[in-house]
């Protein structure tokens, strides 16, 4: 599905980290799945992050972090994925030094476990992890430190949300417009509860074996 950038406060997307320093921003598409993969790095010492790389476009997204001369120290994950296999443990064999990264609470491997409060610092930059459980009780939105973007995976979609009732574009908007626009998150309490109830959508594809490789990092071989 889909993952969303918001704008935060109505802030462009911005260029320049908290330091005044610019970053790296690339977004790349994985077709099959319709996800959003986030590069973000650190022009001057050339650390980066991904967030929520696929399996199958893992060595498209390494093969881009060498052209650029960029060091990935983390491939980081807002959360446990139904729809397709997370690239992150394949990119920690394709780049060595890269470390995997999901939230504690998803209940997942990985080499770093993160929750609501830790940073990921990259360079002059850091991911500020924010619980936002719903569509998996391990969801995780990351902040840049300047807060001028927010990575919400699943958890919030531009006008809409992801489902709730399994496991536990240029893709821009701000939390402004979702709070408005949004039809699932103008709704009451209740009549949300109702909707998120009745969705009645069929099971992701690839969830019986995408789920159960993502508990353990998705596809990895051993480190050396
Ligand atoms: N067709 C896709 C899966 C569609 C789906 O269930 N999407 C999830 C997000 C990915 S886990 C979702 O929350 N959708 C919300 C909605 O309102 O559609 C497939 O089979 O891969
Ligand atoms: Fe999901």
């Amino acid at each position: 599905m889909a993952e969303a950038v918001l704008r935060v406060a109505r802030r462009q997307l911005s260029q320049r980290g908290g330091s005044g320093a610019p970053i790296l921003l690339r977004q790349m598409f994985e077709p099959v799945s319709c996800t959003f993969t986030y590069l973000l790095g650190d022009r001057e010492s050339r650390e980066a992050v991904l967030i929520d790389p696929v399996l199958e476009t893992a060595p498209r997204d390494a093969q881009l972090i060498k052209e650029l001369g960029l060091r990935l120290l983390y491939a980081v994950n807002t959360h446990c994925h139904a729809d397709h296999i997370t690239g992150s443990g394949l990119l920690r064999s394709l780049l060595p030094g890269c470390q995997s990264v999901i939230s504690r609470l998803s209940g997942a491997q990985a080499d770093l476990h993160i929750e609501d409060g830790d940073s990921i610092r990259f360079g002059r930059f850091a991911l500020e992890t924010r619980a936002s459980p719903g569509h998996t009780p391990g969801c995780v939105t990351f902040v840049l430190n300047d807060h001028s973007m927010a990575f919400t995976g699943d958890a919030l979609l531009i006008r809409g949300c992801g489902r709730t009732d399994f496991q536990q574009g240029f893709t821009v908007s701000t939390v402004e417009e979702e709070r408005t626009l949004n039809p699932r998150l103008t709704l009451s309490c209740e009549e949300f509860v109702k909707i998120m109830g009745n969705l009645n959508l069929p099971k992701p594809q690839q969830i019986d074996f995408a789920v159960p490789a993502n508990m353990r990092c998705g596809v990895q071989t051993p480190t050396a």
